[in-house]
Order: C-alpha cells, then sequence, then structure tokens
C-alpha cells in the first residue's frame, strides 16, 4: 500500500530522487526509490532495522554511488557527483561526526564553516580583520546550539551529545537548502534531547529548509514530520501526510506498532 501525498504538487522539489537503487552483491539494499522533497517542509523517512534509510541517506549525500537511478537538485542531475560537489549544491548532512576536526576547539570547527560557507577558505590564521566577522558568525550559532561556554574546548573532549549539538552549529552555519538529518538524538541523554529537537523546530519554522529527518523515535516523528516516508526491505511502502501514514493499516501493525486506543476507549 502506497499513501501518496497531493500537498505540495505546485511547488518545484529541491530534491528528488528517481528509481534510486543500490545493490550490495545480490542484496538491494535502496530498491528503485522514487521520492520529491519540497521546501518548507520536513519529511521523516521510518521503516525497521536495515529497512535501507541509511544507505539512502548516503546515495543521497554522495557517500555512496548509485547502481542505478538518479539524485536531481533543483532539477539538475548530480547523480555523478561527489559528496563535495553535493555539498555546493546545497546538500547538508549531519550526524556523521565525521565532519569535525577533533583536535580543534570547538569555535574553530565553527569557524571554518562560516568561512567555508563565505567562500573564504579553510584558514584558521589569518589577520584579525577578516576573521572578525567568521568569530561574529560561529558565536551565534553556538548561542544556538547552546554551546557558547564551551566555544574554547577541544572537541576531542566533548561529550557525544555535545559533539552532536556541534554538527548542528556546523550544519546551520553551512546554510545548506536541503537538510538531513540522520537520527539526531540517537545516543544523548534524556536533558539533550529537547535542545536539538528546539532546533529542528525553529529550522523547520523559518520554512525555506527542505528538511529530511531518520528517526525511530515515534515521539519525535509525530512532533516534527510534515510528510512520512515509509521504507521496507530498500522499497518505498508509504509516503504522505503523517495522519494518512500513521493510520494505514499497513503501517501501524508492521512500522508505527500498534494504534494507540482512542481517548473514550481509556474510559471504556
Ligand atoms: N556497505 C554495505 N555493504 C553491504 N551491505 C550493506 C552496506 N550498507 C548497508 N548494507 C545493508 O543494506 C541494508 C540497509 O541498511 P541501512 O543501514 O541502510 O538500514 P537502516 O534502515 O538505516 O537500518 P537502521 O534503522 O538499523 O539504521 C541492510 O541489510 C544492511 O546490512
Amino acid at each position: 500500500m502506497t499513501v501518496h501525498s497531493t500537498a505540495q504538487a505546485s511547488a518545484a522539489p529541491a530534491l528528488s530522487t528517481r528509481d534510486l537503487t543500490v545493490r550490495f552483491g545480490g542484496h538491494v539494499a535502496v530498491n528503485a526509490v522514487t521520492a520529491d522533497f519540497y521546501p518548507g517542509t520536513l519529511t521523516v523517512i521510518v521503516g525497521p532495522n536495515g529497512a535501507g534509510k541509511t544507505t539512502y541517506f548516503n546515495l543521497v549525500s554522495g557517500q555512496l554511488p548509485a547502481t542505478s537511478g538518479r539524485v536531481l537538485v533543483k532539477g539538475q542531475d548530480l547523480t555523478r557527483a561527489g559528496a563535495a560537489r553535493r555539498t555546493r549544491m546545497g546538500i547538508g548532512r549531519a550526524f556523521q561526526l565525521t565532519n569535525l576536526f577533533p583536535n580543534l576547539t570547538v569555535m574553530e570547527n565553527v569557524r571554518l564553516a562560516v568561512q567555508s560557507r563565505a567562500g573564504l577558505g579553510l584558514k584558521l590564521f589569518s589577520v584579525w580583520s577578516s576573521h572578525h566577522e567568521p568569530i561574529a558568525r560561529a558565536e551565534h550559532y553556538l548561542e544556538r546550539v547552546g554551546l557558547v561556554k564551551r566555544r574554547d574546548a577541544w572537541v576531542r573532549t566533548l561529550s557525544h551529545g555535545d559533539q552532536r549539538k556541534l554538527e548542528v552549529a556546523i550544519l546551520l552555519a553551512l546554510e545548506p537548502e536541503i537538510m538531513m538529518f540522520d537520527e539526531p538524538t540517537a545516543g544523548m541523554s534524556v536533558d539533550e534531547v529537547p535542545v536539538v529537537l528546539d532546533l529542528i523546530h525553529a529550522v523547520k519554522a523559518e520554512r525555506n529548509k527542505t528538511v529530511l529527518l531518520v528517526e525511530h523515535k515515534m515521539d519525535v516523528v509525530r512532533a516534527l514530520a510534515d510528510r512520512i516516508v515509509v521504507l521496507h526491505n530498500g522499497t518505498l511502502v508509504a509516503d504522505g501526510k503523517p495522519q494518512e501514514v500513521m493510520q494505514s493499516k499497513i503501517v501501524q501493525e508492521a512500522y508505527l506498532g500498534t494504534p494507540e486506543p482512542a481517548p473514550d476507549a481509556a474510559h471504556a
């Protein structure tokens, strides 16, 4: 069963995949996935373990070459482009932790992202007048993620949760049009989760970004999703508004757990 949304039919997609497929030997991990992602829409990709969610992200961000099919950004075919070119074209991805420079400070990491975005290159040492502005901007992003007090800490000394917040700061500083978050709250302590969810809410509220999120926690999905895409065995099996997808029987039973009782059922 597939639930299709028509909500964005009039807007041009920022990101599209067409029959996107990758095989590992005889195993088809992502199987002919066709989807469009629109500015101002936060799409959550769900599915059981091994469904192909992270592999799909890898195909979109360029970490993995497709066996067949296409990846398009604003209509431009980037299927054969590497990750660096896709980043320049506006695809930004957080939570790989590989984006961080562990032997630089928190501030230096964000400053490099700001400079990169401004086309100033990745020079840490430059005359004061030319790096005052990037520092001010980097401070702004550190404030947004609640890391300003840790600005002079070495990244390698940060907790896992703080490293993830730093990844968000870097992603925000790069200002990509398409933002991809892979399980943003995984491994975070309970008190760290709201900071990152509030940030994703804030990005969503700006209504100009195309946001893709892989998420297992259904309370997070419910809180954030404008649209849900469900993958199963590498295949897209449902795609639509949250209520439509969550209420569809196959999705309820297979991927989202049993239906919640109706409010009056508790009194029955
Ligand atoms: N590089 C690889 N080589 C071989 N098989 C792979 C590779 N990467 C992923 N797979 C397989 O592809 C399938 C999809 O994996 P993927 O990690 O994308 O699933 P997922 O939906 O993100 O799962 P999870 O929710 O557990 O993270 C799995 O069967 C996995 O073992």
